[in-house]
């Protein structure tokens, strides 16, 4: 084959600045220069190497060996290539050797490392595998013990010290074309609370999977946190903690830092850059979606994505009860911002069906740390005072239950087991089919377990989590909780608001994306137990998430875009990130083609770790 060097370069996806200059683009070049100084040997460096191994390119051993000769780095991999599908088997083989989930996570973040594509290819093809490694709960444990697995930059870290010079801050991340921001402060993780610049962890948690079921390609994203401190007195002690240690900065230094973010992400990487605002306490997550929902392209995850997920469970109640929306009794016990955001986003729903905002908020009750939410409570926040009833004060939420019979009780707490055999019991004596949605994450904080809230109920509860649960069997039924998780709907979301480059997002992208989700969930996933669609299917639901909420950004004319596209699925589907190696040269040089041996787990489990099944009766004879 004639083809020269530059052409393979350019072929494979490797952008001319990156080729022309040595170690890619000038500055670092330079720099590296000035670091390594007084350093003979790394001078020595060959240069086309860092590109070949940046991870963006880096096929490994799939490089041809017609690539590798182009390429100058021949000689490098041992003599045998493999294909992208025989390198994902290699990656499986690896991922499974691995037991803990924590050693599993470093696994697949050393692999981003090195390979990105096999990467993404890997989350996206074993999703419900890689799911709770990548997300919760798993990631719950990256965040706590953050200082320890820190390795090397995976986002900004933007911290109160860099006030008046954030934009600095910005360009200095690698990617200049960047169209959506995962953000945090870290003020409440999950239900792990305050862990300060841990929550870095959470903000590229949710980004992976932007690319992994939204199919958004990773070069588009940046994951920040925003480092004003930490009032974790446990994290202000630790040795190893990577953030400022300094107690949280809060007030008007606190505001004019978001409001410099902000401005500064609108000035570096333009106006429709998508802001995903994740897991702030809850008085600034409303605090701030409230003052710019409607001038900046921006979400806040724990409040919009969770309602519309969430409000996706119930059109599944809806379908399973035979009972409409308006003839169910929800209690939400919790009053964060998972909670308020479902209840609101229920309360608009409830209005576009035709019913009146004081007869939608008539069957929403509220229980919160201090009891449920009644009219005689002072200084009730604004956004409780439509739930708030006239009734006596009542302090547990077993006597809540009890007396309010709800057919629809959603945990969003952060109280692991709250939903006690008490109050599953009270559900199932009242509702032949009651609805449980403990939402809190990760598993350890759930308010219940599937299987507590399957035995309680005589299997008879419609069951979903925000971490995953595996089935049950109860009464010689396998039930199958679904995942009533923000991660349903965000990638989808994010798709469709930053393929059509939306000034804004309105309130109605929210019931939107429910419907689709809800729409997604077949008759097979409600019998068996599951108000949602297998997590398998997240990149279908995404894709029909962001095609819909794209087209109705288009439709109300909140696009930035021009022209807009003709055919929406079509632009979209061009938008989509390929975690396919492009352009590979067929494998033609000298070597002899060696005999290809078939793809069998076993075999290669038993070859690297031995006969798994021996090992086990080698341990049990030797415990004996
Ligand atoms: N599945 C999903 O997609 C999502 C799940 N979540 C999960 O929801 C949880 C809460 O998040 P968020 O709303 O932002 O957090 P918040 O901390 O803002 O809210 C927690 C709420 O629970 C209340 N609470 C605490 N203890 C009890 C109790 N014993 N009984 C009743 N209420 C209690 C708190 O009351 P008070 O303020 O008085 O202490 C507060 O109102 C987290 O665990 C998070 O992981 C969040 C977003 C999405
Ligand atoms: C899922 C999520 O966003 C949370 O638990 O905060
Ligand atoms: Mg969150």
């Amino acid at each position: 084959m004639n083809i020269s060097r530059l052409n393979l370069i350019k072929c494979l996806g490797f952008r001319r600045s990156m080729y022309l200059s040595p170690l890619g683009p000038a500055y670092p070049w330079q720099y590296c220069k000035r670091l390594t100084h007084n350093n003979p040997h790394t001078d020595c460096i060959r240069p086309s190497l860092h590109t070949v191994l940046d991870t963006r390119f880096n096929k490994g051993l799939a490089f041809t060996m017609k690539e590798r000769q182009l390429l100058g780095v021949n000689g490098l991999w041992p003599c045998s290539t493999r294909s992208p599908d025989e390198q994902l088997f290699g990656i499986r083989a690896n991922f499974e050797a691995r037991k803990d989930p924590i050693v599993k996570y470093s696994y697949l973040q050393a692999l981003r490392g090195r390979h990105e594509r096999l990467y993404f290819r890997f989350l996206s093809e074993y999703t419900e595998l890689v799911l709770p490694i990548i997300y919760t709960p798993t990631v719950g444990t990256v965040c706590s013990t953050f200082g320890l697995i820190f390795r090397s930059p995976v986002g900004l870290y933007i911290t109160i010290y860099d006030r008046g010079h954030i934009v600095e801050v910005l360009q200095n991340w690698r990617e200049t074309n960047i169209r959506a921001i995962c953000v945090t402060d870290g003020g409440r993780i999950l239900g792990l609370g305050d862990l300060g610049a841990s929550g870095m962890g959470i903000s590229t948690g949710k980004l992976a999977l932007y690319t992994a079921l939204g199919g958004i390609p990773p070069n588009l994203l940046l994951a920040v946190a925003l480092d004003v401190g930490t009032d974790n007195e446990q994290l202000l002690a630790d040795p190893l903690y990577v953030g400022a240690r300094i107690k949280r900065v809060k007030g008007p230094e606190y505001d004019d830092l978001v409001q410099e973010f902000m401005d500064a992400v609108v000035e570096v990487f333009g106006p429709d850059t998508f802001i995903h605002f994740e897991d702030f306490a809850t008085p600034n997550a409303f605090k701030f979606i409230r003052k710019y929902q409607h001038c900046f392209s921006c979400f806040n995850d724990d409040i919009q994505g969770t309602g519309s997920s969430v409000l996706a469970g119930f059109l599944g109640v809806e379908k399973v009860t035979n009972h409409k929306l308006n003839e169910h009794v929800f209690l939400f016990a919790g009053a964060g911002s998972a909670s308020m955001g479902i209840a609101n986003l229920l309360v608009k729903e409830l209005m576009d069906r035709g019913i009146k905002e004081e007869d939608a908020c008539k069957n929403i009750y509220v229980h919160e740390a201090g009891g449920l939410v009644t009219q005689n409570i002072p200084n009730l926040v604004e956004d409780l005072k439509r739930f708030a009833k006239k009734m006596d004060p009542i302090a547990k939420l077993e006597d809540t239950v009890e007396k309010i019979k709800p057919s629809i009780l959603v945990g969003a707490t952060g109280v692991g087991n709250l939903f006690n055999e008490q109050v599953l019991r009270s559900l199932a004596k009242n509702h032949k089919q009651p609805a449980v949605f403990a939402l809190s994450n990760p598993t350890s904080k759930s308010e219940c377990t599937a299987e507590q809230a399957y035995k309680f109920t005589e299997g008879r509860v419609i069951f979903s989590a925000g971490s995953p649960f595996p089935p049950v069997l109860i009464n010689e039924k396998r039930l199958t909780p679904g995942q009533a998780n923000n991660c349903l709907v965000y990638p989808g979301i994010a798709l469709g608001v930053l393929s059509a480059h939306a000034r804004y997002v309105p309130d109605e992208v929210y019931t939107i994306a429910a419907y689709t989700l809800a729409n997604y969930t077949t008759e097979e996933n409600r019998k068996a137990g599951s108000l949602y669609p297998a997590i398998k299917d997240a990149n279908d639901v995404a894709f029909a998430i962001g095609l819909n909420v794209a087209k109705y950004i288009f439709k109300k004319n909140l696009s930035n875009l021009h022209p807009i596209p003709e055919d929406v699925c079509e632009y979209l589907s061009g938008f989509l990130y390929r975690p396919h190696y492009e352009h590979t040269l067929p494998n033609t040089w000298e070597y002899p083609k060696f005999q290809s041996v078939p793809l069998d787990s076993e075999t290669v489990v038993k070859t690297y770790l031995g006969d798994i099944k021996d090992k086990k009766g080698e341990e049990q004879k030797a415990q004996k």
